[in-house]
C-alpha cells in the first residue's frame, strides 16, 4: 500500500472512530436525560408502564452485540485515557453526571451538576456520590502527576450537604509521594462559592508492581492488543 493510500485508510478509520465516539456521547446524553426524567417524573402510572415497555424495546438491539468483562470498548483508547463508559466522567455512561476534569498546573479542576437521580438526603447529594466524585478527582490528580495508582484508602469529611441541580466545582492535588504511595487531597464546593468547602477527601494511591498489573489487567490488555492488531 502506498503512503497516500495508507494515509487515506488511517484517515477513514479515524473518521469512523470519531463518528462512533460522537454517537456514544449522543446515546449517553439520551440515557442521562432518561435517568433524570425517570427519577423526577410524576407522570401517570399508565405512562410509566408504557415508557418501561418502549425502553425495553429500545434496549433490545443494543444487547445483540456486547463485549465481555475483559474486552475494552472498541471506541476507547485506554493508553490515551479515553474511557467513554467511566461511571464518573464517561460521555457514554448513563451513570456519570458526567464530571469534566482539566488541569491547571498541579491543580486538577472538575465541574458537574448533580441531578435528582443522585439524591440522598432530600434535595442534597448522596454521600457515596460525593466520595465517588472525589475518588475520581484524586485519581486524576495522581495520574496527572505521572504516578498513576489504585486507591487503597479514601477518607471523606462531610462538612455541609452538597446541593442538587447546582453547578459544582471540585479541585484536587497531590500532596505527597513516598515510594509507591501517592497521597492527594480534594474538595467539593458550589461553583458560585468556591471558597466554602462542602466535602473534603484525602486519598492514598498505590502504584502497581509489574506483576500486579499483569495479574489484574493482563487479560484486558492482551485482548486490547489483539483487537488493535486485527
Ligand atoms: C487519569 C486517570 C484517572 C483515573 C481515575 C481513577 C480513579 C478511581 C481509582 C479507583 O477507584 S481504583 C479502584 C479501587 N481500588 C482498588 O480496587 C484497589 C484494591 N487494592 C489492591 O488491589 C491492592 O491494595 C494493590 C494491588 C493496589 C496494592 O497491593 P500491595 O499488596 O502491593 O500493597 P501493599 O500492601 O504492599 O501496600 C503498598 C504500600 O501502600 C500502603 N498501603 C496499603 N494500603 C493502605 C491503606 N489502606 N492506607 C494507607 N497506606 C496503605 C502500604 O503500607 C505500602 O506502603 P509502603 O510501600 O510504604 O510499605
Amino acid at each position: 500500500m502506498s503512503d497516500s493510500e495508507n494515509g487515506r485508510r488511517l484517515h477513514a478509520v479515524d473518521d469512523g472512530l470519531l463518528r462512533r465516539r460522537a454517537a456514544i456521547s449522543d446515546l449517553g446524553d439520551a440515557l442521562r436525560l432518561l435517568v433524570e426524567h425517570a427519577a423526577a417524573t410524576e407522570a401517570p402510572t399508565e405512562e410509566l408502564r408504557r415508557a418501561a415497555e418502549r425502553i425495553r424495546q429500545a434496549a433490545a438491539p443494543l444487547g445483540e452485540r456486547v463485549r465481555g468483562r475483559h474486552d475494552s470498548p472498541t471506541a476507547d483508547d485506554m493508553l490515551a485515557g479515553v474511557r467513554l463508559y467511566n461511571p464518573v466522567t464517561g460521555a457514554g455512561s448513563a451513570l456519570a453526571p458526567p464530571l469534566e476534569i482539566h488541569s491547571d498546573g498541579d491543580l486538577s479542576i472538575g465541574a458537574c451538576t448533580l441531578g435528582l437521580a443522585f439524591e440522598g438526603p432530600p434535595s442534597f447529594a448522596h454521600g457515596g456520590v460525593s466520595a465517588m466524585l472525589l475518588d475520581q478527582m484524586l485519581g486524576y490528580a495522581v495520574g496527572h502527576s505521572g504516578n498513576p495508582g489504585m486507591t487503597v484508602r479514601l477518607d471523606t469529611g462531610y462538612r455541609k450537604p452538597v446541593p442538587l441541580l447546582t453547578p459544582l466545582r471540585l479541585t484536587a492535588q497531590v500532596t505527597g509521594i513516598e515510594g509507591r504511595r501517592v497521597t492527594a487531597t480534594g474538595i467539593i464546593a458550589v461553583a458560585a462559592e468556591p471558597g466554602e468547602i462542602l466535602v473534603e477527601a484525602t486519598g492514598v494511591f498505590v502504584a502497581l508492581r509489574a506483576e500486579q498489573a499483569r495479574r489484574l489487567f493482563g487479560q484486558a490488555i492482551g485482548r486490547m492488543r489483539q483487537s488493535r492488531a486485527g
